[in-house]
């Protein structure tokens, strides 16, 4: 029987400490970021470049997406389809939930090595400061947790979510496929992808995120630099910018929060689907002292036992520069080498040596 994405994640749990975030004037220690934290705490970053922006009704959407991913690996778009009264909700949903009393959240807390509920980042477990910032992971239904929210009012959050979830993976389906044909990739070349396939097996998860007002938004850091391991992200945020994607040469650059907008990253599978042609985005979230920011991610992925490798067409008669694996054991990977997970790969010549 193939497994779950829960399972996934259940069988490489990553322990992190769940702390109130603190209501305080000045930043604690603990949450005080420099670079020996993270290297690219204070990477520098020009301010005339900015990512992307796509019409998705543009005549050439395809070769703008395919350029987009292969450059900065993120891009903004617009005329996307998805309903704006849905991202409101969305907003309402996410905003409704992280405003609830911090004892009425923790009942819906992520167990010790569970998947879905409330908690801090995953990525927390590789940094030794703390991030500023509370997430909630949604992954198939969410009416066991939610009840424990809302006990009277669960079901129209869950038909929200619902909802959300229908729209995005026809999203993020469609935005693989123009990304993918503009490299001449044709629908027969990834059967469980195709679009007749209705994406039988894909697989998502929901994350959201809220970060508070904090009082020392310059030394401190909402969620820390990380590629998503998924073959692309859907992102929405509120109208509060902190989203910052990360060009070589360039350095950070922030993602101007474009009221209906959504912002795409490429993530690591399509990286190595694509035989390392589109970048899969480096990007962190920054904080402020004046508003609280809401973001919502959709992580979307392939069916996940199923193997992923550098497609033929791509490869060109060189060898692939990534071996065939699993969602599952990239997964596995990740948690164990996290950023670097992609170097450790390059360096395998089978999957047989990825556990
Ligand atoms: O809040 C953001 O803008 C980024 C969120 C993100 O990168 C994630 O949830 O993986
Ligand atoms: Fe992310």
């Amino acid at each position: 029987m193939s497994s779950t994405l829960s399972d996934v994640f259940i069988s490489h749990p990553i322990h992190i400490p769940l702390s109130n975030l603190p209501d305080v004037k000045s930043l604690p220690d603990s949450y005080t970021w420099t670079s020996k934290d993270d290297l690219l705490f204070s990477a520098s970053s020009s301010s005339d470049e900015s990512l992307p922006f796509i019409d998705l009704s543009d005549p050439h959407v395809a070769t703008l997406v395919g350029n987009a991913c292969s450059t900065w690996g993120a891009f903004q778009i617009t005329n996307h389809g998805v309903p704006l009264r849905l991202l409101d909700d969305i907003e309402f949903l996410t905003g409704s939930l992280f405003r609830l009393p911090v004892q009425q959240k923790l009942k819906a807390a992520r167990s010790e090595n569970g998947v879905s509920g409330y908690g801090v980042a995953r990525i927390a477990s590789f940094f030794n400061k703390q991030m500023w910032s509370e997430g909630f992971t949604v992954i198939g239904s969410p009416l066991h947790d939610f009840r424990k929210l809302w006990p009277n009012h669960h079901l129209k959050y869950c038909e929200i979510i619902e909802e959300y979830e229908e729209h995005m993976q026809k999203l993020a389906a469609k935005l693989m496929w123009l990304a993918l044909g503009s490299l001449g990739v044709e629908e027969e070349e990834i059967k469980w992808a195709e679009h007749t396939s209705d994406f039988q097996g894909t697989q998502a998860a929901i994350q959201l995120n809220h970060y508070p007002i904090c009082p020392e938004p310059e030394r401190a850091m909402g969620l820390a630099a990380h590629t998503d391991s998924t073959l692309m992200t859907i992102l929405y945020q509120n109208n509060t910018a902190g989203l910052q994607v990360f060009r070589d040469s360039v350095g950070w650059v922030t993602v101007p929060p474009v009221p209906g907008s959504l912002v795409v990253n490429v993530g690591d599978l399509l990286h190595i689907l694509t035989n390392g042609i589109f970048l899969s985005v480096l990007h962190r979230a920054r904080v402020n002292c004046i508003r609280s920011r809401f973001s919502t991610a959709y992580l979307w992925g392939p069916p996940s036992d199923l193997m992923i490798s550098p497609l033929p067409k791509l490869v060109n008669h060189q060898s692939p520069l990534y071996p065939s694996l699993t969602w599952k054991q990239y997964l596995a990977t990740k948690a164990t080498h996290f950023n670097q997970s992609l170097s450790i790969i390059r360096n395998y010549l089978s999957s047989d040596q990825i556990s």
